[in-house]
């Protein structure tokens, strides 16, 4: 069996879009900072977010099955620590701007993309859940640049024209 430190070692040499997955409904408002998150199908479009189950927001998009997946942007790393650290839930909500979405999940003002989504399976791995998640709509920032989370640190991607 591959030891844990050596797998986490070689999956930091991925590098993967950073994300601050939301929700609200009746258990409440919640945020995570995610880079396990990708595309499963066209149709129905469906992405994946995978979730510590020991993560503190784990009960909350257990019961409000519904979630909003917001790909920051360049410039969005302070409110990515935020979101990814043991900060209160106020606190990170009230670093940034949100709006709701058809869900109702808050999605973040100046997101490269806001996928808001209904959980439509989860499937639990180890000590994730992967959830699955079917498009309801979409709002894309076409102006930003990227960002990206590999070998353990945020690297800013610029848009070819710009
Ligand atoms: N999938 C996940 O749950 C991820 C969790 N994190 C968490 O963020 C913090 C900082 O992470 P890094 O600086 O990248 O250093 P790290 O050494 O904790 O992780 C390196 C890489 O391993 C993977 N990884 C880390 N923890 C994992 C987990 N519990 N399950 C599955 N894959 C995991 C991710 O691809 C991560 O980028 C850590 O607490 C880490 O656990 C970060 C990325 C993904
Ligand atoms: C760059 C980055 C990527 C992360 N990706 C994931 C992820 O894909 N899945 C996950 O469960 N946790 C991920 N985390 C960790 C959660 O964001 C973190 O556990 C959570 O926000 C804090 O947990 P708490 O609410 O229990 O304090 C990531 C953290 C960082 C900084």
């Amino acid at each position: 069996m591959i030891e844990k430190q050596i797998f986490r070692d070689a999956m930091s040499c991925l590098g993967a879009a950073v994300n601050i997955v939301t929700t609200d409904g009746p258990a409440g408002r919640a945020g995570f900072t995610a880079s396990a998150v990708c595309s499963v199908t066209d149709d129905p479009p469906t992405l994946l977010v995978c979730l510590n189950r020991s993560a503190s927001v784990w009960p909350i998009f257990n019961r409000n099955e519904a979630l909003c997946v917001n790909t920051l942007a360049a410039g969005h790393e302070a409110l990515s620590n935020l979101f990814g650290g043991k900060t209160a839930m106020t606190e990170r909500f009230s670093a940034a701007r949100w709006r709701n979405g058809a869900t109702g999940c808050p999605q973040l003002e100046g997101a490269i993309v806001s996928f808001d989504c209904r959980i439509s399976q989860v499937v639990s791995v180890g000590t994730h859940d992967i959830l699955f998640c079917e498009l309801v709509a979409l709002e894309r920032n076409d102006e930003s640049h990227g960002l990206v989370w590999f070998d353990r640190g945020y690297h800013q991607l610029m848009r070819p024209a710009c």
